[in-house]
């Protein structure tokens, strides 16, 4: 496999509009980017485009070299291997952080049948391995109504890592979070990265060097530099579009 995920001349408009402007991306197998750019970059368009939940007018779209992702709808894309963490958790609160879980790795059955399943040794030693990955082993009986922000964030990545995506897309992981959270999220990713491709948009700068990856720039709906963030962010181009203005 030459590319995790392809993209290739993708325009996508709103009423005339151009959000995705001919961008092209190519995320190799076991990478780890950042994608930043200013407010109304298209990063939330771009993460649309790729798990189907928009179209592009045109362009190529493909998942391990072969997939055309724009014959998908979203339900088949997740299918596929292709994960995606929303902003805001969507932890059940009033369930235990084990019981959340447990559900992740039932998918899509009903909670009710989920949680009377007799689970396998093999399926409650991963549900035990993915709590320990996120740092919450100790609280894994406490209901995740008690968690922090932070917690809760880190809780729906491993409900997500449950489903053992190939592609993980996460939005704005360290938004709300405390600088602590933030700079534990960043190495937290690092360590899913070891068996999972992850594609990272966030704004916050001190999480994007303490991840320490390849960063894409995104402005006006194409690629503006791409690169290490030492290089990029001496782009007289991107200190333009963060500070020109
Ligand atoms: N459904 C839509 N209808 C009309 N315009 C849209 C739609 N979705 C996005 N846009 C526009 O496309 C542009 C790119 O938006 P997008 O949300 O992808 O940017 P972003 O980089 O994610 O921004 P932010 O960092 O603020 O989340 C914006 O100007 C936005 O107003």
């Amino acid at each position: 496999m030459q590319s995790m995920l392809y993209l290739n001349g993708v325009t996508k408009s709103f009423d005339g509009f151009k959000a995705i402007n001919n961008l092209s991306l190519d995320i190799a197998p076991g990478e780890l980017r950042a994608i930043i750019g200013p407010n109304g970059a298209g990063k939330s368009t771009m993460m649309d485009i790729i798990t189907g939940k928009t179209r592009p007018d045109v362009g190529e779209v493909r998942f391990r070299d072969s997939i055309d992702l724009t014959r998908y709808d979203e339900a088949e894309i997740a299918n596929l291997g292709i994960g995606r963490k929303f902003q805001k958790p969507t932890v059940i609160e009033s369930l235990s952080l084990w019981d959340n879980l447990e559900l992740a790795l039932a998918g899509n059955r009903s909670v009710v049948k989920a949680l009377f399943h007799k689970l396998s040794g093999e399926q409650r030693d991963r549900i035990a391995e993915v709590i320990e990955l996120v740092g919450l082993a100790k609280r894994a009986q406490e209901l995740a109504g008690n968690l922090s922000h932070g917690q809760k964030q880190w809780l729906e990545i491993g409900m997500l890592i449950m489903q053992e995506p190939e592609l993980l897309l996460v939005d704005e992981p360290a938004a709300g979070m405390t600088d602590q959270e933030t700079m534990e999220t960043a190495a937290l990713l690092k360590e899913i990265n070891r068996d999972h491709t992850i594609v990272v948009v966030e704004h916050d700068m001190d999480f994007i060097k303490a991840l320490d990856s390849k960063v894409t720039v995104l402005h006006e709906g194409s690629v503006l530099a791409e690169g290490r963030l030492e290089v990029v962010s001496a782009n007289p181009r991107v200190i333009e579009v963060y500070l020109g203005r």
